[in-house]
């Protein structure tokens, strides 16, 4: 309510309260008992305070609305709101090349100050999950909603003085049902409560260049100098339109019905202003998938970009063991050698957000690939080279171990896995093969997405899928991924994955409080008896520190016991199919492997190591005939190191190795202190806590 509908209020109320005050009956009362004179003074007083109380607070509020009255039309409002910071850059965008324009964010922002003049707002509106608002948006979209729905309210005149236009934030990946969903309900709401709408909703995809989104400045300032306003373009018989719709989808379950209207609705819309990727037409050039902003923030990163969908980057754990400090956890579970390992991807994009994604979703994200390929050969030859510049800059550093920084110019593994999903690569079986031509054995992680991509998969030295949660619900929750069937695609990417023949691996990303409660173990082993892969890892979140969005704080990663208890009680319910073969306490990391396989016939010796050579022989045998002399997991087994197996007191680090600790951090918000705190329940011996005393530079990559 404004200042003078509040002081106007307060006078009514006041006028009422004399009767409220005395009652009817009091008054009558009061007269036979010769008191009336004074009740009425009473009364007559109560009314000339309330008066007087009027007249204060319309003048009160009235000097700031002429104040504000003289400059009508000086202030434009940019309204935003925003989970991770987009909205809130395009806000001020807008405003800086508008005179007068102000960024105000949702939270802060009240209709009440634009009701009585006239006012121009802007709104910066995403979509996020499940097509809602972020959260400092959902109150003031609600407001909007309720108020459209008041039958008290006078939808014709409400926002009777407000012109206002919406930017729309989304990714045209989820789809069109959920493409920019909010700023379409928001501009629906504002447009029916009878603000005038100044332009079209303008929808600005994620991918979409700085310079365009730049140009919005231009574009709603434009419309608002135009002053000319417009509506909503009206289909032919819209109403008959959408029943015929209802009508269309009334065989599909409600959910479904309702995205695919909104799907239809935007199909009726497609006159609309939209800034951005609009569907590429047929034999135009297909665009870079990483736009120029991704590529600096990438960079800026340590990637090195490959091309238009690619890069590059040195693992730590490369830097560690070529300064004799240790290897990663596929050293000790696989016999890589950490230091002729090279981590790379070929494609940046994903159809996740996972809520651990280190690259914190500034990667850009797909459900197929719509973007230019670039040649295998070239990838896997400029990847080299970059990887071997890299390590040509690690010499002179202290403790580089000259042997060994001259071997790590011969790549020999290569882990397809930095970040984004490499099986979208629609050539990724010509890139492994270029891998294997130069005797580099693959590593290929896939975020179990693509069932069909496994499937024609052609033999990897071992091939992954994250498995990030038991249910189907959860798996949301965790990997919000961007497909609507995603859990079908999940367990169908399982089954695949059961039918490879090579070694195959489910990789188990431990988050607290999210996917490792005790009452998800049992849909755990329906998913290890779905894809029966050969070897488990299960290893805790590594945490890479705070980001908008996700919620996820340091006390979500597990400590290694409750790591190592949770891989047991797996491990338990496989009914002695898998037993406990390996861990990595350095990094937080376990291994179960299939007994069957890994388990020499003495019953004793693991054999989870990898003959490299041989599995490049069984290659290269399969290769020249044409895939029919096929191979399996089995061909290529060599034996665990005694130092590596469960349980072994080095814990999994190589003994030929020195351990070197960094001083630690002791801040509650610091990564370095996850794995020192103990868990809740188990304390753990203080030798123990000594042990696990690392930095984040030990934290599993
Ligand atoms: C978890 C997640 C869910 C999202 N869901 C949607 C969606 O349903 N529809 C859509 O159009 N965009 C969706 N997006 C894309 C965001 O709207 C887009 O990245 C936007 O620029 C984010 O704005 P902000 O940085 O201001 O929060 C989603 C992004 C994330 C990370
Ligand atoms: S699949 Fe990988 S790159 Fe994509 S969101 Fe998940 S963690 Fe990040």
């Amino acid at each position: 309510m404004s200042e003078t509908g509040r002081a106007v209020a307060v006078g009514v109320a006041a006028a009422v309260g004399v009767a409220a005050i005395l009652g009817w009956k009091g008054v009558l009362a009061a007269r036979e008992s010769g008191a009336v004179e004074e009740a009425i003074e009473k009364a007559a007083g109560a009314v000339r305070d309330a008066a007087e109380a009027t007249v204060k607070a319309v003048n009160a509020a009235a000097t700031p609305l002429l104040a504000k009255q003289e400059d009508a039309g000086a202030k434009t409002k940019v309204v935003y709101a925003t989970t991770t910071g987009t909205a809130k850059r395009v806000a001020e965008i807008i405003a800086e090349g508008i005179s007068g324009g102000e960024a105000v964010s949702a939270d802060v922002y009240s209709f009440a100050d634009d009701l009585e003049d006239e006012a121009v707002v802007i709104f910066v509106m995403p979509t996020w999950t499940d097509g809602d608002a972020p959260e400092s948006g959902q109150p003031l979209l609600a407001w909007l909603e309720d108020m459209v729905q008041d039958f008290r309210v006078d939808k014709s005149r409400f926002l009777g003085k407000v012109k206002f236009a919406v930017v729309a934030l989304g990714s045209r990946e989820y789809g069109k049902g959920l493409f920019c969903r909010t700023g379409w309900r928001l501009d629906e709401a504002v447009g029916k409560l009878g603000a005038q709408r100044l332009c079209l909703p303008i929808l600005v995809d994620d991918s979409d260049s700085r310079a365009k989104i730049d140009n919005l400045g231009g574009r709603v300032r434009a419309a608002i100098e135009r002053n000319e306003t417009v509506a909503l373009p009206e289909k032919p018989n819209r109403g008959q339109r959408r029943k015929a719709m209802l009508e269309e989808t009334k065989a599909s379950p409600l959910d479904d019905q309702e995205d695919r209207v909104n799907e239809m609705m935007l199909d009726d819309m497609e006159d609309i202003v939209v800034v951005g990727n609009t569907a590429a037409e047929p034999g135009a050039e297909r665009p870079d998938m990483v736009t120029s902003s991704q590529r600096k923030a990438l960079t800026k990163e340590g990637y090195k970009i490959i091309g238009t969908h690619s890069a590059v980057k040195l693992c730590r754990w490369t830097k560690h063991q070529l300064r004799g400090r240790g290897g990663c956890y596929k050293h000790t579970f696989y016999g890589i050698t950490s230091y002729q390992c090279m981590e790379a991807t070929p494609s940046l994009a994903c159809a996740n957000k996972c809520v651990f994604c280190w690259r914190h979703h500034k990667n850009p994200v797909g459900r197929e690939w719509r973007w230019k390929e670039d040649e295998p050969d070239v990838i896997v030859e400029q990847a080299v080279d970059l990887h071997c510049n890299m390590i040509k800059q690690m010499k002179g550093v202290p403790g580089v171990k000259p042997e060994r920084l001259q071997e790590a110019f011969n790549v020999r593994h290569c882990a397809l896995s930095l970040v984004g999903e490499p099986i979208m690569y629609p050539r990724i079986n010509e890139l492994i093969d270029e891998l294997h031509a130069r005797q580099i054995s693959t590593f290929l992680v896939t975020n179990a997405q693509f069932p069909d991509a496994i499937r024609n998969l052609q033999p990897v030295t071992q091939l992954y899928v994250s498995v990030d949660a038991a249910t189907k619900d959860a798996l949301k929750e965790v990997d919000r991924p961007l497909f609507k069937d995603f859990w079908e695609r999940f367990t169908g990417s399982l089954e695949s994955l059961r039918d490879k023949g090579q070694r195959t691996v489910y990789r188990l990303t431990l988050v607290k409080q999210w996917n490792m409660m005790e009452d998800e173990l049992d849909g755990y082993a329906k998913l290890i008896e779905l894809g029966q892969p050969d070897l488990i890892e299960i290893k805790a979140v590594t945490y890479c520190g705070k980001s908008d969005a996700s919620n996820l704080t340091i006390e979500n990663v597990p400590w290694h016991e409750e790591v190592r208890m949770f891989a047991e009680a797996i491990c338990k319910r496989t009914n002695g199919a898998y037993g406990t073969a390996s861990e990595h306490v350095h990094s937080c990391c376990t291994l179960l492997a299939r007994k069957d396989i890994y388990l020499a016939p003495d019953g004793e010796t693991w054999r989870t190591w990898i003959d490299y050579d041989r599995f490049h022989e069984l290659v290269a045998e399969y290769k020249a005939s044409n895939g029919e002399k096929k191979f399996t997991s089995r061909d290529y087994l060599a034996d665990t190191p005694e130092w590596a197996v469960w349980g072994a007191p080095e814990e999994g680090f190589d003994p030929v190795e020195s351990r070197f600790r960094k001083a630690r951090k002791s801040t509650a918000d610091d990564a370095s202190t996850a794995s020192v705190r103990p868990p809740v329940g188990l304390p753990p011996s203080k030798a123990r806590l000594a042990r696990e005393s690392k930095n984040l530079e030990d934290v599993a990559e």
